[in-house]
């Protein structure tokens, strides 16, 4: 095994995975730089989410590697893999997945909870973050009383109230309107260079990959380059094309 470059917080080696017995990543390799926001942009079923999972220690690839902050992920056990999503890695899901016992601020306050922070500091935080994403009127309400798009803004509050290292955010505004979308994705952009936290961002919406420092291309489990070709008349074709790398 060959350690990573020093200025990648993460870094992927040939990753290979096979969802029973068909490839959805064939051989991607790539380094995420500290603090940069990364998107992984791609078609439905392209191999962005099996990505994420792969470089958040979610699911062993079963060949490559993984290497966060020059250590080796792909070698961990469940258990260390587990301490270390909770304790440097945030999740967005495109659909959010709350605790509907708990209320607003007490579901984003959870992380934090679950790191050993005391109740009152991790409701401030809580409650800082649900006012910075505009629902700081729902902290006391409950999942089953909340909008989709509250919900999902819950979520993301949750995500970034623990001030992860680097934050996986899997088409985080897919249930938001047009216009909310763009609102929540600059506050979490801005939030997330305020705070140097590294994000890896799936998406297959341009408008969203532009707030990014860098986009990464996946086709079929494969890493692609996008080439912008000049512009040519329609009965020409396309004027932008994909190749494989
Ligand atoms: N748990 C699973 N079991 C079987 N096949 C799966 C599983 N997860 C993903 N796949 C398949 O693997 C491929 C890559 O899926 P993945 O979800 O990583 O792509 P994606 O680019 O994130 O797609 P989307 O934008 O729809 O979320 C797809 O063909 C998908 O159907």
């Amino acid at each position: 095994m060959v350690a990573p470059p020093d200025n990648d917080v993460l870094w992927a080696r040939a990753l290979h995975v096979n969802h029973n017995g068909s490839p959805a990543l064939s051989g991607v390799s790539l380094g995420v730089r500290d603090g940069e926001i990364l998107a992984v942009g791609g078609p439905r079923g392209s191999g962005k989410t099996t990505l994420l999972q792969c470089l958040s220690g979610q699911l062993l690839p079963q060949q490559g590697e993984v290497w966060f902050n020059s250590v080796p992920v792909h070698t961990m056990g469940a258990l260390a893999r587990e301490r270390l999503r909770r304790d440097r890695f945030g999740w967005i899901d495109p659909v959010p997945v709350l605790v509907p016992e708990l209320n607003s601020w007490e579901n984003a306050a959870l992380p934090l909870m679950l790191r050993g922070t005391g109740r009152r500091a991790a409701k401030t935080a809580a409650l800082e973050w649900l006012e910075r994403l505009d629902i700081g009127d729902c902290a006391r309400k409950r999942p089953h009383a909340l909008l989709q798009a509250e919900r999902q803004r819950v979520a993301i509050a949750r995500a970034l109230v623990p001030a992860p290292q680097v934050l996986f955010a899997d088409e985080p505004t897919a249930p938001l309107h047009r216009a909310d979308r763009a609102h929540v994705l600059r506050t979490l952009t801005t939030a997330a260079r305020s705070h140097g936290i590294t994000v890896v961002l799936a998406t297959h919406d341009a408008d969203t990959a532009g707030l990014a420092d860098r986009t990464v291309t996946l086709l079929d489990g494969r890493r692609v380059n996008t080439v912008h070709l000049p512009p040519v008349t329609e009965t020409e074709g396309r004027a932008a094309c994909s190749l494989s790398v």
